[in-house]
């Protein structure tokens, strides 16, 4: 699987770690920064990573910020992606399963190399179900997406 990884410099240490864990998986990772732990935007970093994944370059993305807050609000932002906060290792697994999760994110404050390599192992070897009810939501999430631009007040 080709993955696109990102990090702003709260996620900087932890990235290089991320990378090796899913090289050692098997997966080809495309590094879209930062390279330093000088300080970077998150939403800048995490526009590139899902440029990536919706032009077919990588099929999911990974961002490591300080709490996994930021990166997964940039991200959600951007039509297309389903993102999700990942810190447990049922959820890692279930958000793809269940909501076709595309990136997943992870706070480098939060959790530590092992467990982030544990998500990383359990959001890659997930697969999204073929569940008629699973289908029909990730559908009604677009939908939503589509119809977003309604709510926003002139
Ligand atoms: O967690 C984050 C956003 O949700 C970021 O990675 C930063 O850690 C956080 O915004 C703090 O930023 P700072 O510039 O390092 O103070």
């Amino acid at each position: 699987m080709n993955i696109s990884l990102g990090c702003d410099h709260a996620g900087f240490q932890l990235k290089s770690a991320v990378a090796a864990h899913l090289q050692s998986l098997g997966c080809e990772v495309t590094d879209h920064g930062c390279h330093s732990s000088d300080a970077v935007d998150f939403p800048d970093i995490a526009r590139l990573v899902c440029q990536s994944v919706l032009s077919g370059e990588a099929e999911r993305g990974i961002m490591v910020c300080g709490t996994g807050v930021g990166a997964s609000i940039a991200a959600n932002k951007i039509p297309g992606i389903r993102a999700a906060v990942c810190h447990d290792y049922h959820s890692a697994h279930q958000s793809v399963e269940h909501d076709d999760v595309n990136v997943m994110c992870i706070g480098a404050q939060i959790v530590g190399a092992w467990l982030a390599k544990d998500l990383i192992t359990s959001f890659v070897q997930a697969t999204f179900s073929t569940e008629e009810q699973f289908r029909r939501r990730v559908e009604k999430l677009a939908v939503l997406e589509r119809e977003a631009v309604q709510y926003v007040k002139p």
